[in-house]
């Protein structure tokens, strides 16, 4: 995917990996591996840092978060995520719960947008729920507004009504301003690719839906009129994203149907195993982004422990850090060159293994691309 990159670092660009719950940490020891696979091969300069975070953490120091790892995040240019269990957390304070959710994470680091590459292989065909055709050429990326709407909104909570019942209550919202800077950051990466937006909403039922419409069509005439744009409602995209996947370049959305759709679009690209993502903040002074790079999916408690959890969606994840922070296209393209040749050869995990073929633990299939790399 041809896409802009950020100025080279002025200093070592300092990344602190958080391995998290379940399989976070297996994933992203192999990422590691291939970071600093990549660091040494390019001698790019990077500080690396493993911090720990979650709920193990919890257990032993009564933090999810505890100071060390606190400071580090701190001084984090870049921060390699794995996982983090949020339904494992009922027995925590809720207080503690809130601090230590990635959600705070999110917002302390100001990261509004949370880019989604989805890519078919030609070597998993037959692994997709989908016929051949319709996998023929995807290659779309989400832009997800990451730091407003539903998964933030203001009031939340559990309230007991008068008849004493209790209500659920969460609030969507956006500012103008929040989906001005995540439909800014949409058009200016399909300049790079395809040149086409299609922006998701539901203007048909939600306020702030009809705004989102507005504010990201106002955006495109006054300012992105070489780029294509569409509108199209959250449910039609849920339809068109396994009828004709093709169509897409970059779709922008918010906070929660990015979370959806992304995880609906894992079929297409075989599994949740293999997305990656890239949540960035708002350019600094210097030109760098504070960022954070995560695989798609969670801490899979089902199958954590096992070290069977394929580890492509943590390295993919770091070759977007490879792009995004460090500035290294080449690379983060060279990592991506990787995964597909091992694809091809047929490394496989057990997500994405047919009936009777050999299947790979996490460090194999961590092996299988350092060995094309
Ligand atoms: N960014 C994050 O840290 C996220 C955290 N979560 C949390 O993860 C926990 C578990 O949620 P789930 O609904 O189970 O979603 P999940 O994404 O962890 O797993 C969904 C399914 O995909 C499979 N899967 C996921 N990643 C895989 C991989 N790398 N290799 C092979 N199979 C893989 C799992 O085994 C499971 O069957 C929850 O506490 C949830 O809140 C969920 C999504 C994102
Ligand atoms: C904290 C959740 C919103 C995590 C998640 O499911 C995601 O970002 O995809
Ligand atoms: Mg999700």
């Amino acid at each position: 995917m041809s896409q802009p990159v950020f100025p080279p670092a002025p200093r070592p660009l300092h990344v602190v990996a958080l391995g998290g719950d379940g399989i976070g940490p297996e994933v992203t020891a192999q990422a590691l591996r291939v970071l600093r696979h990549m660091q040494a091969r390019h001698a790019l300069p990077l500080v690396i840092e493993e911090m720990p975070y979650g709920n193990a953490t919890w257990r032993a120091t009564g933090r999810l978060v505890p100071a060390a790892t606190d400071a580090a995040i701190g001084r984090a240019d870049a921060i390699l995520f794995g996982a983090a269990d949020s339904l494992g957390r009922s027995a925590m304070p809720a207080e503690e719960r809130a601090r230590g959710s990635l959600l705070a994470l999110r917002r302390r680091l100001n990261l509004f947008a949370n880019i989604r590459p989805v890519r078919t292989e030609r070597a998993l065909d037959e692994v997709s729920p989908f016929k051949a055709r319709t996998l023929r050429g995807v290659d779309l990326a989400f832009v997800r507004e990451l730091s407003g709407g539903i998964y933030f909104g203001e009031p939340r909570g559990i309230e007991r009504l008068e008849d004493g019942q209790r209500r659920g209550i969460n609030t969507h919202s956006y500012t103008e301003e929040q989906v001005v800077r995540a439909a800014r950051f949409a058009f200016a990466l399909a300049r790079g690719r395809r040149g086409r937006v299609t922006s998701v909403d539901k203007a048909n039922v939600m306020e702030a839906g009809a705004l989102w419409r507005q504010v990201v069509g106002a955006l495109h005439h006054d300012e992105f009129r070489d780029v294509a744009l569409d509108h199209m409602l959250a449910d039609t995209c849920a339809l068109m994203l396994n009828r004709d996947p093709q169509r897409f370049d970059v779709i922008l959305t918010d906070n929660l149907f990015g979370d959806l759709l992304s995880d609906a679009a894992a079929g297409l690209a075989g599994s949740l195993g293999l997305l990656p993502s890239a949540s960035l903040s708002p350019p600094a002074p210097d030109g760098r982004r504070r960022a954070l790079y995560e695989p798609v999916h969670g801490s899979a408690p089902d199958i954590a422990g096992k070290g069977i959890a394929n580890p492509l969606a943590a390295i993919l994840s770091a070759a977007l850090l490879l792009r995004w922070s460090a500035g290294a296209e080449a690379a983060a393209r060279e990592v991506e060159a990787a995964v597909s040749a091992a694809l091809s050869a047929g490394a496989r995990c057990a997500d994405i293994a047919l009936p009777g073929e050999a299947v790979l633990d996490t460090a194999g299939m961590g092996d299988a691309v350092l060995a094309r790399l």
